[in-house]
């Protein structure tokens, strides 16, 4: 993909077909389930949530705000998930710049900067995302920390070692993971630390699950199993210091998710196959040496 753009209006071409279709996926969606639950606050997020349903908070399933309840906790549940990924990239100062791989809408970029105060650099293959996601921080106030460019993310504009820290939030199973990694290596300072929060398949089950394949074509994407994530790492300089499984967390996000006007219909491959042990919702994150 020749450059970079802030805009919509240049587009740069990308590197193969396959990411010309995922430009398509991307720049084409506008699910409900997305769209209502960054509503709530503004922060729009393509990724799933973690933590324990507060039923507290959800009331009587026969309010007629009993929906718009559910969709709240929906949505707290996917921040919450943002929050853990932010709390695994360590010390983050003011003056530092960060880089969201596979950046969406641009929720998680708002929310590094809400907590760290630094700049954001966020890349998707989607100029409406961009797009949306750069309005987005225009209305918040705080464009000129959080920028959301058309990019690839095995080929970013950014300078060796620019990076305290970056990560890829459920955005790493659409690109080689060697690739992937020795990119991030490249970008991320000495020192620095970079974390994904990731489906994969689990290499205890053998190969990937038909649930896998399900959630592939759903979202015509490519899921990796955890042994690849370690070894892509390793091999390029990024050595893992903590690999959480995150399963049992996730499961409460979609179990109530399932129960929604919302439900996209790929709800019980992801609790099929995390009940069955094929597939696993993992954090994994590295130090740069
Ligand atoms: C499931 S969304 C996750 C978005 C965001 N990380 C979040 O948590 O809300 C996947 C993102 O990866 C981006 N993506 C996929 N392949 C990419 C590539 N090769 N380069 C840059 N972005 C890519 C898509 O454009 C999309 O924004
Ligand atoms: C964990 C894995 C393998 C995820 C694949 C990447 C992906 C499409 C995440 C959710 O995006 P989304 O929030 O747009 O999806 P949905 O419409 O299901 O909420
Ligand atoms: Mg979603």
């Amino acid at each position: 993909m020749p450059g970079c753009t802030g805009s919509s209006a240049v587009v740069p071409r990308p590197a193969t077909p396959y990411q010309g279709d995922i430009a398509r996926y991307w720049n084409n969606e506008a699910r409900p389930v997305n769209l209502r639950l960054g509503d709530v606050d503004g922060l729009y997020h393509h990724h799933y949530g973690i933590g324990d349903v507060d039923h507290a908070a959800l009331g009587d399933t026969g309010d007629v705000a009993y929906e718009d309840r559910v969709i709240a906790e929906l949505h707290r549940l996917e921040s919450a998930q943002t929050d853990v990924l932010l709390d695994h990239l360590g010390a983050i100062g003011r003056d530092d710049t960060l880089v969201d791989a596979g950046c969406g809408r641009g929720g998680s970029m708002v929310m590094a900067h809400q907590r760290f105060g630094c700049k954001v650099e966020g890349v998707t293959l989607s100029a409406k995302q961009a797009d949306f996601a750069n309005q987005r921080a225009r209305d918040l106030g705080i464009g000129s920390y959080v920028r959301a460019r058309v990019c690839n993310m095995l080929n970013t504009p950014f300078e060796t070692g620019q990076a305290a820290a970056s990560w890829n939030n459920e955005s790493s199973m659409y690109v080689d993971l060697h690739d992937l990694m020795a990119e991030h290596s490249r970008v991320l300072a000495v020192g620095g630390r970079y974390v994904t929060i990731t489906g994969c398949w689990n290499p205890r089950y053998g190969q990937p699950s038909k649930w896998v394949s399900q959630i592939n074509a759903h979202f015509e994407c490519n899921i990796h199993s955890r042994r690849e994530y370690l070894r892509a790492m390793i091999d390029n300089r990024l050595v893992p210091q903590a690999v959480v499984d995150l399963t049992p967390q996730t499961l409460p996000y979609w179990k109530l998710r399932a129960t929604t006007s919302l439900v996209t219909g790929i709800e019980d491959a992801f609790v099929n196959s995390y009940e069955d042990g094929s597939f696993q919702y993992v954090l994994i994150a590295a130090d740069r040496i």
